[in-house]
């Protein structure tokens, strides 16, 4: 039966079915994101019933949602390995490849999600396109914004300063950094993309998570699509 929750409704079956795929004794990679959200709220439930978990939050807003939501959380520094890491996406293609960052977390998202021996992205069907080519988020370190943007224009890339919404001035991620959105147009070889951005000196992390993701739960208005 369809509903008529609209994309929140997507977001949380996807996040919901994300959750169930949690096995007592898992140390879990928590997302950041509105869907993400979904999953850490239900994974505590599940934890609230008795689930034996730990949760490695891949951020400042993940944490404090997975505290709240009573799940027991550890640094990656504190564990061995990550059984299962449950993320968003801001655009995903058919063969998972995926852009991430539009909360500016993807730095920590994509060591978390890295470290896992499952990554599952959770999505609405809006983020499921053909051919990428949505901005890649690029978190940079302040002293060197300006040379990582010459380095992108020099990649034929538009680089933007993200700016805060409540605040002057550009947005500060969780590990005190600038993020430069980069628009490339259609991205055709994510992978080679991917290898030309990472060395670019002052770039800390660049949002294109190429060969991670595993599975992805799409949501729709009546289930979840699955993408391998
Ligand atoms: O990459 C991310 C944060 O850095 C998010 O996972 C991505 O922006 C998707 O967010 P949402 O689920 O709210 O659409």
């Amino acid at each position: 039966m369809k509903t008529t929750d609209g994309t929140d409704g997507q977001k949380r079956r996807a996040g919901e079915r994300a959750a169930e795929a949690v096995e007592d004794g898992d140390v879990v990679g928590l997302g950041t994101g509105s869907t993400a959200a979904h999953a850490i709220r239900a994974i505590g439930d599940a934890v609230d019933a008795g689930l034996d978990v730990r949760g490695v939050p891949t951020s400042f807003d993940a944490r404090r949602l997975a505290r709240d939501a009573g799940i027991p959380l550890r640094s990656l520094n504190e564990v061995d390995g990550i059984d299962l890491a449950i993320d968003g996406a801001d655009r995903i293609d058919r063969d998972c490849t995926a852009i991430k960052g539009g909360g500016a977390a993807h730095a920590r998202e994509k060591v978390v999600d890295a470290a896992a021996d499952r990554f599952v992205v959770v999505a609405d069907p809006s983020k499921v396109v053909d051919t990428l080519s949505h901005p890649v988020p690029v978190e940079v370190l302040p002293d060197a914004y300006t040379a990582v943007e010459r380095a992108v224009a020099a990649l034929d890339g538009e680089p933007t300063l993200r700016r805060a919404e409540a605040k002057d001035g550009p947005v500060i991620t969780d590990n005190g950094n600038l993020v430069l959105d980069c628009a490339f147009g259609r991205i055709d070889d994510p992978t080679g993309l991917a290898r030309r951005l990472s060395p670019v000196p002052g770039v800390v992390e660049h949002g294109l998570f190429v060969g991670l993701v595993d599975t992805a739960y799409v949501g729709t208005d009546d289930g979840v699509k699955r993408l391998e």
